[in-house]
């Protein structure tokens, strides 16, 4: 039964309101899944752009959730990171009318909670205006999202508005551990503050939601978790690691695809996973630096690439590793055969290859990256990282080389000691099921 057909059967009914993009909406579908696979008396509105359902219409989903489209108003998600502002202005600003338009048609029976990414900046003000109560579910680090709303003791610091050296620490935010500025986007210049300016009118809003969702876990970022309590009002619920590891018993019958017949064939732990996340890219000229490396450690690898799929292939010919456009990152990442994950450090990667106990290769682009390869390598002691001296220098064929022969070595001191400590964070993880959140809390 879809919420826009009338129903005599009463059952319950919640909006989900991704941000549009890959690492948004992974976690927001992970989150409906849980919940319906939870509650059988509820449906799920899953509300995507038109481009967005053409993505993701045709994965397997239960049947109480439900798809409901907005117009393609924002601009295209394959060319979304060319101008990254002008795409988050367009999601403020033209995808309101249209969810209100939604909302509208869900009557039978009216919604009785929504729940919208953090970065939806509008979703609180229109559930407000409808009397339906906002679930506001946060798709990075706790603690990115603690430096974020403390960005002020930045300035009473003096590590804003001079050009602080990246040595200095900062060790005043609550929840983060004693970081180098170097490891947080700079958000007080360039383009990092303009991002910045904008994302904070959404944490203006969230004291105004029912209550915060977090994606990662508390066993992870217990000290993040709890500086929350003291700073919002509202309550705030860490339900993860919110990945989606219920689908992986869920057997392919037969028809493995070739990349997981390719792994099938390798030498346990000997493969490098790589992938550098969903949407964002490093220059052509790094690329190459990264190919020339990877191919000369003479290490098995199986690299994601989105774009450049075919010109890749080529300059890999005739290496012991595979190109694909897709796969299926965690199933991947939990195959004996992959022994380590060369990640940007997306959140939900880094979730992923925590749960794996794959160590990970840190080898941050952006933003809360930056933080996440941070706590990869210096909190939970699970990773290396690829050192950037500056960040426009490339980082040649020679040095890639050398630190993934380094990364990859499992009979090092230091490859053990990493292994040892990816397998007790992943049995920390595995660990941490996410029983927290009820939907009574949404009430
Ligand atoms: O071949 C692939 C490649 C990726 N993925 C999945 O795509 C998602 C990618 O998410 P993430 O690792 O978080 O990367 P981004 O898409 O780059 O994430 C954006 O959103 C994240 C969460 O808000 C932020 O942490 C990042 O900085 C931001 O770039 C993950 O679930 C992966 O499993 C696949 O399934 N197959």
């Amino acid at each position: 039964m879809d919420p826009t057909e009338s129903s005599p059967n009463q059952f319950r009914h919640v909006v989900a309101m991704p941000y549009p993009g890959r690492g948004h909406i992974n976690p927001m579908m992970n989150l409906c899944k849980r919940l319906v696979r939870r509650y059988p008396d509820l449906h799920v509105t899953f509300v995507v752009t038109e481009e967005w359902l053409g993505f993701i219409g045709s994965d397997q989903k239960p049947d109480r959730i439900h798809f409901a489209t907005l117009p393609n108003l924002i601009p295209s998600e394959l060319v979304r990171a060319k101008d990254f502002i002008g795409f988050i202005d367009a999601v403020y600003t033209r995808l309101e009318e249209p969810f209100e338009r939604v909302l509208d048609r869900l009557n039978s029976p009216p919604p009785s909670a929504i729940i919208a990414d953090t970065y939806v900046i509008w979703a609180v003000r229109v559930g407000t205006k409808r009397n339906i109560p906002v679930v506001s579910l946060w798709t990075m680090s706790a603690t990115i999202l603690s430096f974020f709303l403390h960005a002020d003791l930045l300035v009473s610091h003096g590590h804003a508005l001079t050009e602080p050296s990246g040595d200095e620490t900062v060790d005043y935010v609550p929840g983060l551990s004693p970081t180098k500025l170097r490891d947080l986007p700079p958000i007080s210049e360039g383009y990092s503050h303009l991002l910045f300016k904008k994302a904070k009118l959404c944490f203006d809003e969230l004291p105004r939601a029912k209550c915060l969702l977090f994606t990662t876990a508390c066993e992870l970022e217990p000290k993040a978790i709890e500086a929350f309590t003291s700073k919002l009002d509202i309550p705030v619920y860490a339900i993860g690691p919110l990945i989606p590891f219920e689908e992986l018993c869920v057997g392919n019958e037969g028809s493995e695809p070739d990349y997981i017949r390719w792994l099938d064939e390798q030498p346990v732990g000997s493969v490098i996973y790589i992938s550098q996340g969903s949407f964002l890219s490093v220059s052509e000229a790094q690329i190459e630096e990264i190919v020339k490396g990877v191919r000369e450690s003479g290490v098995r690898f199986l690299w994601v690439a989105r774009g450049g799929e075919s010109k890749l292939k080529e300059a890999f010919e005739g290496s012991s590793g595979v190109v694909v456009s897709w796969c299926d990152q965690l199933r991947v990442l939990c195959h004996k055969s992959v022994g380590g994950f060369w990640t940007h450090c997306g959140f939900n990667s880094t979730l992923e290859g925590i749960y794996s106990g794959t160590p990970m290769l840190a080898f941050p682009l952006f933003w809360d990256q930056l933080l996440n390869a941070k706590m990869i390598v210096e909190d939970w002691r699970v990773g290396m990282r690829i050192e950037r001296k500056e960040e426009k220098l490339l980082i040649g064929r020679e040095e890639i080389k050398e630190v993934v022969k380094r990364f990859m070595d499992r009979e090092s001191e230091e490859g053990k000691e990493m292994r040892r400590r990816a397998c007790d964070l992943s049995e920390i993880s595995r660990g941490a099921v996410a029983e927290r959140v009820r939907i009574r809390d949404f009430k």
